[in-house]
């Protein structure tokens, strides 16, 4: 039995710590002072309205920008720039280079970390390139793809480099209602055979609970953290249900307000003191438990 690397308070440590980040863009506020942990096998969500700092935090997290204040850190060591232990996949369709093939696509960052020869590169592509179902395709330029297909390959892509946290921000939005729906069951297919650990950014509610095990609600520009709440019992199947729009609502009023006067005002602080007033109300709000995460209801 391998043994598990427990933090100072006693609980399992986390894959990836945001600790106080602020992040400006030439001197003005986009987040302030955001702190959340995700764990191995997290299915972890940013949400929040447009401009709350949602896709900075995960370029942050990818190392594209440095915090103003505060750190984020993978397995404990600071995050300084961009690796391989986080692959990041974008809501435009145009980040697939068009002049490659698909699995050309899939072998590009492969080789670029000269790890794997460009045989065992191939291979890796085939691989990933079967796993999100477009077998038949390794051959066609991105230009001959539907979205949806455009995105399974940059799916492909990142989980062929295999990395610690796979930072997907709105990665169906620019898809039609059904394709997202449908790329939404394919990720959790996806998580459920390989569970990775994913930080995944949107601005839809419904999306959120459907994607997440683990949601962190952001307040408006700047983005600081409103509250962070466990979500796992909810899924596509469950998406029409009574709860799920009770939750659904739930974060709505969380986000824009609606609860702040039952809640008293919601202090634009860390998690872990709102949770305690989430937590005396009905959802499955139990936020940040003894060993820093969410509580199942
Ligand atoms: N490169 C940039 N230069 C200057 N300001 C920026 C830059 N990128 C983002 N911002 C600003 O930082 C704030 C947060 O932007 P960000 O894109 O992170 O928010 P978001 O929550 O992801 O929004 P959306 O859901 O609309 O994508 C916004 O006010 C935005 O205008």
């Amino acid at each position: 039995m391998s043994l598990q690397v427990v933090s100072p308070t006693g609980g399992i440590a986390p894959l990836l710590r945001a600790d106080g980040v602020s992040l400006e863009y030439g001197g003005t506020r986009a987040t302030h002072d955001v702190s959340f942990d995700v764990y191995r096998g997290d299915r972890f969500v940013l949400l929040g309205p447009s401009g709350c700092g949602k896709s900075s935090l995960l370029k942050a997290a990818a190392g594209f920008i440095k915090p103003a204040a505060g750190s984020i850190s993978i397995n404990g060591e600071e995050v300084r720039g961009p690796g391989p232990d986080r692959i990041v996949v974008f809501q435009e369709f145009d980040q697939l280079p068009p002049w490659k093939t698909v699995k050309e696509n899939v072998m590009f960052p492969l080789l670029m970390t000269k790890r794997v020869s460009r045989h065992e590169a191939a291979e890796r592509a085939m691989h990933w390139i079967a796993k999100v179902g477009l077998s038949g395709f390794e051959n066609a330029h991105p230009h001959t793809l539907s979205g949806g297909m455009k995105q399974r390959v940059a799916i492909a892509r990142a989980l062929a480099m295999q990395p610690e946290v796979l930072l997907m921000d709105e990665p169906f939005a620019a898809l039609d209602a059904l394709t997202r729906r449908k790329m939404q069951e394919e990720l959790g297919r996806l998580w459920e055979e390989l569970r990775f650990t994913l930080l995944f950014v949107t601005h839809s509610i419904e999306e959120a609970l459907v994607v997440g095990n683990r949601i962190l609600l952001l307040s408006p520009h700047p983005g600081q953290v409103r509250a962070e709440l466990n979500s796992h019992q909810f899924d596509l199947a469950s998406a029409g249900s009574a709860e799920f729009q009770a939750a659904s609502q739930r974060i709505h009023g969380l986000l824009f307000g609606a609860d702040d006067a039952a809640a008293g005002a919601v202090a634009p602080a860390q998690a872990g003191a709102y949770a305690e007033r989430a937590d005396k109300r009905s959802m499955d709000s139990r936020v940040r438990g003894n060993d820093g995460r969410g509580v199942a209801p």
